[in-house]
C-alpha cells in the first residue's frame, strides 16, 4: 500500500488550473525528486498534499502508517525565517506543535524528541544559540531536525539547497541521503536536476513535459539530454 497516492489531481487558484490530472503514488522509502521551470506548480502541489489548500479537482489519500498532516515539511528559507529571534531548541521544538493536541506545554517525551534529533543532524551544541546566529547550512539542519519532531515517516523538503555553498550543499544532500536510507521517506522539490537525479529513487516533473517514474525511466527516456 502506498504511503500517498494522486489521482487525477487538478490544482490552481479561482478556476485557473496550474496542473491538470496528476496522477502518481510514493511508497514508503522512496525519495521522489519534483522537477519543473519556474511557475510550474510545485509549491502549489506541496500545499495541496500539505493540506494547506484544495485540489480543484481529484483526490488525495494517505497510507501505509501515513495520516494527513503527519508530514515532516522543511519550507523554502525566506529572510523572515532567517532572522528568527529564537533558540535553536524553540524552533525544533515547535516541530512537535501538532503533537500537542489540546495540552498547552511540551511533555519530556518531546524534549526529548528535539533533543535527540538536534543531536541527529548534529546542531546539539547549539541548542542554546539564537537561530539566526547560525550559518545558512545550521539552519537548514535545525529546520530538518524540527521537521524530524513531526514524523520520521515523510519528509517534504522545499528546495533545501538554495543559496548555500557548495560544501554545505553536498553535506546537506549526505544528511538526506542517510535520513532515506534509515527509512525515511523524502519528497523533494529542486532546482538541481543533476543532484536529483543521482539520488532521488523517482521523478516527478511537471510544467511543459510531464513525467512521473523512475529514475532510470527517466534517464530512459531523456536520455541525458536535459543534464
Ligand atoms: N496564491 C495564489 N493565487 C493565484 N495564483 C497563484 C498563487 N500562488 C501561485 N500562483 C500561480 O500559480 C502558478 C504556480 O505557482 P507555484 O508557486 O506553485 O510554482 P513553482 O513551480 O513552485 O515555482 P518556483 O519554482 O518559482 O517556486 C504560478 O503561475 C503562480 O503565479
Amino acid at each position: 500500500m502506498a504511503q500517498l497516492t494522486c489521482e487525477h489531481l487538478w490544482l490552481g487558484y479561482e478556476g485557473r488550473p496550474v496542473l491538470e490530472d496528476l496522477s502518481f503514488s510514493v511508497q514508503a522509502g522512496d525519495y521522489l525528486c519534483i522537477v519543473g521551470e519556474n511557475g510550474s506548480g510545485k509549491t502549489t502541489l506541496m500545499r495541496t498534499i500539505l493540506g494547506l489548500q484544495k485540489p480543484m479537482r481529484g483526490n488525495i489519500r494517505f497510507g501505509d502508517g501515513l495520516r494527513e498532516g503527519g508530514i515532516g515539511y522543511l519550507p523554502q528559507q525566506t529572510n523572515v525565517q532567517k532572522d528568527f529571534p529564537a533558540t535553536v531548541r524553540k524552533v525544533v521544538l515547535s516541530g512537535c506543535q501538532a503533537r500537542l493536541k489540546n495540552r498547552p506545554f511540551y511533555s519530556r517525551a518531546d524534549k526529548k524528541r528535539a533533543e535527540e534529533n538536534m543531536n541527529k543532524m548534529g546542531i546539539g551544541a547549539f541548542a542554546k544559540h539564537c537561530f539566526r546566529e547560525l550559518s545558512g547550512g545550521q539552519q537548514q539542519r535545525v529546520l530538518l531536525a524540527r521537521a524530524l519532531c513531526a514524523t520520521d515517516k515523510l519528509l517534504f523538503l522545499d528546495e533545501p539547497v538554495s543559496g548555500l555553498d557548495p560544501n554545505v550543499t553536498a553535506e546537506m544532500y549526505a544528511l538526506i541521503r542517510s535520513l532515506n536510507r534509515e527509512g525515511v521517506t523524502i519528497l523533494m522539490i529542486s532546482h538541481d536536476l543533476a543532484s536529483a537525479v543521482k539520488d532521488a529513487s523517482h521523478i516527478l516533473a511537471v510544467g511543459e513535459s510531464v513525467f512521473f517514474g523512475t529514475k532510470e525511466g527517466w534517464l530512459a527516456e531523456k536520455g541525458g539530454e536535459r543534464l
